[in-house]
C-alpha cells in the first residue's frame, strides 16, 4: 500500500505547473487553460464511468487516476486549495448525503 496522497499529487501539480517545461503535461494544460482542462476532465470522468460499468477493475483504477489528476490540475487553475475541498467533505460528515442536498442552495434545472 503506497503512502502516496492527493496534497503530495497536489504539491507536484504545482511545481510542474510552474515549471514551464515543454515535456510537462501539466505545464500544457496549464497553457491551454481552464476550458480545456475542464473538458478533459469530462472526458476523464466519461471514461471512469465506462470502466465502472463495462470494464475491469485494473481499467477503473486506471481511468480513477486520471480523473482525480485532471481534477487536481483545474482545482490549481482555479486557485481552490485541496485543503478547501477536504475541508467540504469534513463539514458535511456531520449529516447525511440527503440531508446535505436538502441544505444546497437551489441551483437551475433542479
Ligand atoms: N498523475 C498524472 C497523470 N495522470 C494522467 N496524466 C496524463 O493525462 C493524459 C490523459 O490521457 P489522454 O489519453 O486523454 O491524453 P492525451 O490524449 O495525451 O491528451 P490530449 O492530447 O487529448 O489533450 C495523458 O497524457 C496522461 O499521461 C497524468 N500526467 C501527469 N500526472 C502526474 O503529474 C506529474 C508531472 O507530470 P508532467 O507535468 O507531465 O511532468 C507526473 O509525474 C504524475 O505524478
Amino acid at each position: 500500500m503506497s503512502d502516496f496522497t492527493l496534497e503530495d499529487l497536489e504539491t507536484i501539480v504545482a511545481a510542474r505547473s510552474r515549471s514551464g517545461d515543454a515535456a510537462s503535461y501539466t505545464a500544457t494544460l496549464m497553457r491551454k487553460g481552464i476550458g480545456h482542462t475542464a473538458k478533459k476532465l469530462g472526458e476523464e470522468a466519461v471514461e471512469t464511468i465506462i470502466a465502472a460499468t463495462s470494464e475491469d477493475a485494473a481499467r477503473l483504477t486506471s481511468e480513477s487516476a486520471d480523473l482525480l489528476y485532471h481534477l487536481l490540475v483545474l482545482l490549481h487553475l482555479k486557485q481552490v486549495p485541496l485543503s478547501a475541498v477536504m475541508a467540504e467533505l469534513a463539514r458535511r460528515t456531520a449529516q447525511t448525503g440527503l440531508e446535505e442536498k436538502a441544505g444546497r442552495p437551489k441551483q437551475a434545472g433542479d
